[in-house]
Formats: structure tokens, sequence, C-alpha cells
């Protein structure tokens, strides 16, 4: 039995989430590798001390923005540029360029104040999202020598790597623009330099950008895998179960309910395997697993109209859709083949790992 299908068989309400992290740490597993990353600490450490520094002082901040540099989005479109390769690559700008444009487009120049902060390179040259919705989108695109393109397409359209910094400052964007008031006195609330918290003056209360937690499981039954689809998905798509976490709630008191809510299932038993901020439609924290369920619990039963259908796939199913083109559109094939959500999205990593371990059993 391998050491995939061992953590697997632990007992989903016996075995706490806690004691599969812990288990998958000392067995130097995925999660071990994500989080101990290729970077000395000194290095890590000091970027984020500079970065909390930022975070409290909003005149260091300050500084930091006119040395760094910016991404810039339109109504939270982020602006992309095609390349002479045809790839899209996130053009980035700094301060007197910024300038420049909103003076060019007869905005006012403080409109870059309202940029937020989203991390810092390695030399500690500051990171921020601007978005420039106040001016004219053509007008705009044409000086800034890109397109502002909608987040789920833009997905598709970049590397991997340049996308948790495209969602991060979309988020922390959107938060600021659907955070202006307070809730409990109506009164504006304030945003300090770096965007990291809001705060109303009249009752004190300072608000923190927010995700609400979401678990998003990809079950198998030993040798299948059971995906479903929305009937809001693009033509095609399955992706694994997920859910939002209830006021109250442990993990696996939701991969629990969400997996029998949506499929009429019994988990027998869960792994945690990574977890992913997902932007949209608002900020999520994907809490990645997979569960299992035994060989004689296998009928789906759907529930009311949140799930379009739900099906068990084979590994070569899997494996096809894994190297199909997304979204399909091989014309032999038809629109309606089947595929799985891009590789950067969690869901499609959950159902990467579980090929992989069905090929290695
Ligand atoms: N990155 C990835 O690979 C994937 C990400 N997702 C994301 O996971 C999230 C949850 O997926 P669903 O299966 O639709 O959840 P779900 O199964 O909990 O159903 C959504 C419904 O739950 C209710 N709900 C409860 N708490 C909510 C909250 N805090 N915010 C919004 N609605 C809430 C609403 O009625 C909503 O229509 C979505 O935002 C989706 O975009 C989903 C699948 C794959
Ligand atoms: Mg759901």
């Amino acid at each position: 039995m391998t050491v995939f299908r061992w953590l697997c068989a632990l007992p989903v309400d016996r075995g706490e989430m806690f004691t599969v992290f812990t288990m998958r740490r000392m067995l130097g597993l995925h999660f071990g590798s994500h989080f101990l990353g290729a970077r000395s600490c000194s290095s890590y450490v000091s970027k984020m001390r500079y970065l909390m520094r930022l975070k409290e002082d909003d005149k260091a901040c300050q500084e930091a923005l006119h040395s760094g540099t910016i991404l810039l989005y339109h109504k939270l479109a982020p602006l992309l540029r095609k390349t002479e390769t045809g790839a899209y690559e996130l053009p980035v700008f700094q301060a007197p360029d910024v300038s420049g444009i909103l003076d060019k487009l007869g905005k006012d120049k403080e409109l870059l104040n309202n940029s937020v902060l989203i991390g810092c390179s390695d030399t500690h040259v500051a990171q921020f999202s601007l978005d420039v919705g106040a001016v004219e989108q053509a007008a705009a695109e044409g000086l800034c020598g890109g397109v502002f393109v909608d987040l789920r397409k833009a997905f598709f359209l970049l590397q991997n790597s340049d996308v948790p910094l495209v969602t991060q400052g979309q988020a922390l964007l959107r938060w600021h623009q659907t955070h202006g008031y307070c809730s409990a006195t109506g009164r504006p609330t304030h945003s300090n330099q770096a965007g990291s918290q809001r705060v109303c003056h009249s009752s004190g209360i300072i608000y923190y950008p927010q995700m609400a937690p979401v678990v998003i499981v990809l079950v198998s039954d030993g040798k299948r895998c059971l995906l479903a689809r929305q009937s809001t998905f693009p033509r095609g798509m399955y992706s694994a179960l997920s859910g939002f976490c209830d006021m109250g709630e442990t993990v696996q008191e939701t991969l629990r309910r969400e997996v029998a809510e949506e499929v009429g299932l019994e988990l027998d038993s869960v792994l945690y395997s990574r977890s992913q901020h997902w932007p949209l439609p608002q900020s999520s924290l994907m809490i990645g697993c997979h569960g299992t369920v035994t060989s004689g619990n296998t009928q789906i039963s759907l529930r009311g109209s949140e799930l379009e259908d739900a099906r068990w796939f084979t590994l070569h199913e899997i494996q096809e859709a894994l190297k199909r083109k997304i979204p399909a559109r091989d014309k032999k094939e038809g629109p309606s083949a089947f595929w799985v959500p891009p590789s950067y999205a969690i869901a499609n990593q959950l159902i990467q790992e579980w090929a992989g371990q069905q090929l290695k059993l």
C-alpha cells in the first residue's frame, strides 16, 4: 500500500486534519516543499519585516510607492500586454509613469495614492496595484500599451507564475471598492497608505481585508474520481466539489456536509493537500483536500439545482481531459468535450495529483 493510500485511510471523524498536516510535514510531502521554498530564510524574513513596516508606517509606504512598481487595472480588469511571441505578460509601471498617464488623461495625480501594497521583490522594491477605472478605458490602454482583460480570461493567457500577484492585487482593490463605509455608523472608512486596513474615525472600528474559507475536495472511490458541473460553468467543464464553510464549522465538518449535500455520499476519509487564494467572485481561501468513499457507497444523488451533473471519471478519461486544450476547442471532439479547470486552479492541481498517485498504484 502506498503512502498516499495509507494516509487516505485516516477516518474523517477521528483523524483530524491536524494529524494529516503533521504527518505530511514529517514525510516531507507536498506541503513541506510548498512551505519551505528555495530562498534563504534570512532574505525571506527581511522581506516580511520590510512589508510589515510598510503596513504600519504610512510615510515609509508612500516613499516605497514612489520607488516601487505598479500593476494597473481598469474596473478590476488587469492590464495585459501581448509580446512579440504572442504570449501575454503583466506590464509594470513606476509612479512617474502613472502620474504622467493620469496627467495626460486630465485626471488628478493624487489618484496614485489609491495604490495598494501587494508585495515586494527580493531587493525590497515594493509592488502595488492601482485601479484606474476613473479614466476612459481605450485612452488608458493606448497610453499604457496594453489591454485590460477580465480576470477569468487572464487566467488562460498569463503564465501561472504571474497569476498569484495579479489575483492578489485585484482582490485587494475589490475589497477597498466594496468597504468604503462603516457597517455600524454608515460613515466613510479611510484606508492606510498600504491598503492593509480601513478605519471608521467615528466608531474607531478597523476593517481588515477578508477571505471566505471554502473547501474543495476531489472524491475518489479508489479507482475513479468524482467531478461535477454547475450550469454556470463553461460548456464541458467539470470540477471538484466545493463549498463555503458555515459559521462555526471545522474544515472536516464542511467537507463531510458539502459532499453529503451536493452528491449524497458519505466521506470515509480525507487528506489535506494544498490551499489557494481564489479571487472570484469574491476572495476565498480554497482549502484543497482528497476524500475517499468506500466502494459500496458510490451512488450519486444530486440535490436541487446547484449541480447540473456529477459523474465518476476513470483515470483514462482524466488523463485525456488534462491533455485537452482549454476551453475544449477540438473540432473532432465537439465543443462539449469534457475538460477541467486551468492548471493554475487548485481543482486542476488536485486532479493532477490524483492522476499521478493512481499511476503509482
Ligand atoms: N480555484 C478553483 O479551482 C475553484 C474555485 N471555486 C470557488 O469556490 C467557491 C465556492 O464554490 P461553490 O461550490 O459555488 O460553493 P457552495 O457549494 O457553498 O455554493 C454556493 C452557494 O452557497 C451560499 N453561500 C454560503 N456562504 C457563502 C459565502 N460566504 N459567499 C457566497 N455564497 C455563499 C450561496 O447561496 C451560494 O450560492 C466559489 O467562489 C468558486 O469560484 C470552485 C471550484 C474550483
Ligand atoms: Mg458547491
